[in-house]
């Protein structure tokens, strides 16, 4: 596995200061704490809600691509309407939830990946972590399909049965979806159309999190799904539309994620933000809990394939901007970003 850095101290002392190194410390913080609400709300703002029908448009395509530009710039999350997916493969998805939470223990042990997707490596060093923080800031229940490959449904044998079908659909019609808005991202930057995708391999293979947040009476002191960044390339979530739980960090402060009937958010992870070197954000987010209303979400991850080299678009690196990330191999990267969460 390749790994080009600079020297070992010149390293430290830029990750010292990078903003990865701040998210990580600020999610440190918000973990080893009970309650979680600590900045101040801010209700009227909202993430851009971006219309993809209007790509369509030769005229209006630009705009659009405007759009994405400030969204990468400013937010790091968007959501997108008129998106392509069939609203029967989303109701597909939403059953195929059911059939999924409604399995019973044993065989759910079987389909359901269990813990983060972490390198195995780590795991170890990540339970005896998560041993030292309070109770009630992780209190959704999830199901993690990894490594999920929406073309491969004779090898799914492990998922129940009435549900392969409507997974492979949905994920299949998420994931080209997915390939779509990275387009855009490369065309809003001003690079090939699919720069992203070559670069990161066109990995088929997803993490899908399926989220079950339940409601709890002292749902301000505690927390859903504490404050985290994706390490992905994108992530493409639809919610349930009449609770809101999804926050995002903007300008320190929390901004709710008002749910858009019909909409994906849709928020860049952690490789967008190190192969533009730092130029689009992966931004802080969290999942909060309601007082008497469930909530449920399906986050699908784009992962790059092992091998993919993570390093910054040659343009967007300066002398005075100089690479903000590690540049190595996806298999690296990913190790070292835990490796650097759990302090090793
Ligand atoms: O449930 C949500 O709204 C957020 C899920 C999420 O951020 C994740 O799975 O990484
Ligand atoms: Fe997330």
């Amino acid at each position: 596995m390749t790994q080009i850095s600079s020297g070992a101290s010149e390293e430290r002392k830029e990750e010292s200061q990078s903003p990865l190194m701040n998210k990580l410390d600020e999610i440190q913080a918000a973990l080893s704490s009970v309650p979680v609400a600590a900045n101040p709300l801010k209700e009227d703002w909202q993430i851009p809600v971006i219309d993809l029908a209007l790509l369509r448009s030769p005229v209006e395509r630009s705009v659009v691509i405007d759009q994405i530009r400030g969204a990468c710039e400013n937010w790091g999350f968007f959501h997108v309407v008129n998106h392509g997916v069939p609203h029967d493969v989303i109701n597909g998805m939403w059953k195929a939830y059911d059939t999924l939470y409604q399995a019973p223990a044993e065989q759910r042990a079987i389909f359901d990946h269990g813990e983060p997707f972490l390198p195995p490596s780590l795991r170890e060093k990540f339970f005896e972590m998560l041993k030292s923080f309070p109770k009630g800031v992780d209190l959704k229940d999830t199901i993690r399909l990894h490594k999920f490959n929406p073309d491969d449904e004779d090898r799914m044998t492990h998922v129940p049965q009435e549900c392969r079908k409507l997974l492979c659909a949905y994920f299949k019609s998420v994931r080209d979806l997915g390939f779509q808005i990275l387009e855009t991202i490369s065309e809003s930057l001003g690079i090939e159309r699919d720069y992203f995708r070559n670069v990161t391999g066109n990995n088929p293979e997803l993490n899908v999190s399926i989220h079950r947040y339940s409601p709890y009476e002292d749902a301000e002191q505690r927390m859903g799904l504490p404050v985290h960044v994706d390490i992905d390339i994108l992530t493409i979530l639809l919610q349930t539309d009449d609770v809101e739980g999804l926050e995002v960090k903007k300008d320190d402060r929390w901004v709710v994620v008002k749910p858009v009937a019909g909409s994906f958010v849709i928020n860049l992870g952690e490789v967008i933000q190190a192969i533009t070197n730092g130029k689009y954000r992966s931004v802080l987010h969290r999942g909060m809990l309601n007082k008497d209303k469930v909530r449920s979400s399906v986050a699908c991850f784009l992962v790059p394939t092992p091998d993919s080299m993570i390093e910054p678009i040659p343009h967007l690196v300066t002398e005075e901007n100089p690479p903000h990330h590690l540049i190595a191999d996806w298999a690296t990267y990913y190790h070292h970003h835990f490796a650097k969460a759990l302090k090793l």
